[in-house]
């Protein structure tokens, strides 16, 4: 008989004291939240970069009311969309522009972004701002923009590639695949002498509370937040084990990690892949599977799109997709047609 695998529908927080495991929100943050409110009168528009793998988790609504506040220029870029599932990059969209209607919202992935599509973007992001009236600042003749979002969305990449492509200079903020690389708010950079634009990098500013354990651990997963506890990796991997049996129909991680059916536990998965990559370690004198390391491998895997393009809050875009529906109090008439309820 065929054995039937059954899947969590619910990941168990409740064993785990995450808030506990999971503080993190560095000096550096808040000095970039002060220094960013304090820059705010000669800004003239604000770039957000976030990971398109989750348009809601760890989106920082501070950033927003604090400054933009509806008054300035806002546009987000949901970066990473070689790593989310496209068919959810739509409703991503909607689904801020529900929350934030004055926001423009554009996806892409930077990392493989050409000169023309970045000529493309640059020029719709330009316009947005130079469209908007600039109060204070009208009589100057300069744009400036400041580039803001979480940690490790793709913000000193984004500036780069505007370097790389308009001022001709090579890369000079610097990359990297940890969060929290940029440490304060840049220089103001020129990238553009017609009209005189320049750019300001930030460090990334997450919320300093953060609103549940799903969240969280999304910002784990997605390297947002970095795993400073490594004895977390296996919980974290399992939560990504759990996202990868909801969402990816495939089961794409099997065949990486040769189990021959999907499982709903982390131990198999984990022992099944430091099997196949020699992953071991010492332990008291003797010699076995390094599962810390292994689990650390498994979520790596999972952000470089080894099992296949996930979006992580597809829950909330669905849910919030079904309020819509709900919300219209439609009904449809023996007739067929569609008329609004009383
Ligand atoms: N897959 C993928 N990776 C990307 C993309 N854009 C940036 N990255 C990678 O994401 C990581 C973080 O990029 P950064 O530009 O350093 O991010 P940041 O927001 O400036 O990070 P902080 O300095 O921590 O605030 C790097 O490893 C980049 O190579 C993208 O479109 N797709």
């Amino acid at each position: 008989m065929k054995q039937l695998t059954t899947f969590r529908n619910q990941f168990d927080f409740q064993s785990i004291r995450w808030k506990d495991m999971i503080r993190w929100f560095p000096g550096h943050m808040h000095r970039g939240m002060k220094d960013l409110e304090q820059s705010l009168s000669t800004v003239d528009g604000i770039i957000e970069v976030h990971d398109a793998r989750i348009p809601h988790s760890g989106r920082n609504t501070q950033l927003y009311q604090r400054l933009v506040g509806g008054h300035k220029p806002h546009v987000l870029i949901l970066n990473k969309s070689d790593l989310a599932d496209p068919n959810y990059l739509n409703k991503s969209i909607e689904y801020i522009q529900s929350e934030q209607p004055n926001t423009q919202v554009i996806h892409t992935s930077l990392a493989s972004i050409d000169m023309k599509e970045m000529t493309n973007l640059f020029g719709r992001l330009l316009q947005q701002i130079v469209e908007s009236p600039r109060y204070t600042r009208s009589s100057t003749v300069e744009y400036n923009i400041v580039v803001c979002g979480i940690p490790n969305v793709g913000k000193s990449t984004f500036i780069n590639k505007l370097r790389n492509l308009f001022a001709n200079k090579a890369s000079c903020e610097q990359v990297g695949a940890s969060p929290g690389v940029t440490r304060k708010m840049s220089e103001k950079v020129k990238i553009s002498n017609r009209p005189k634009v320049f750019v300001r990098d930030t460090p990334g500013i997450l919320e300093p509370r953060l609103k549940s354990a799903d969240e969280s651990f999304r910002l784990l997963l997605t390297n947002s937040i970095p795993i400073q506890q490594r004895e977390l990796s296996d919980i974290i991997a399992d939560y990504g084990l759990f996202l990868l049996n909801k969402y990816d129909k495939q089961r794409l991680y099997m065949k990486y990690c040769e189990l021959d059916k999907p499982s709903d536990d982390i131990l198999p998965v984990l022992l099944s892949l430091a099997k196949i990559k020699h992953c071991t370690q010492i332990y008291r004198d003797k010699r076995g599977y390094d599962l810390t390391g292994t689990a650390l491998h498994f979520i790596n895997e999972i952000n470089k799109g080894t099992f296949g393009q996930i979006t992580f809050d597809q829950d909330i875009l669905d849910e919030k997709e079904n309020e819509k529906l709900n919300d219209t109090n439609l009904f449809k008439t023996n007739s067929g047609r569609i008329k609004r309820s009383i």
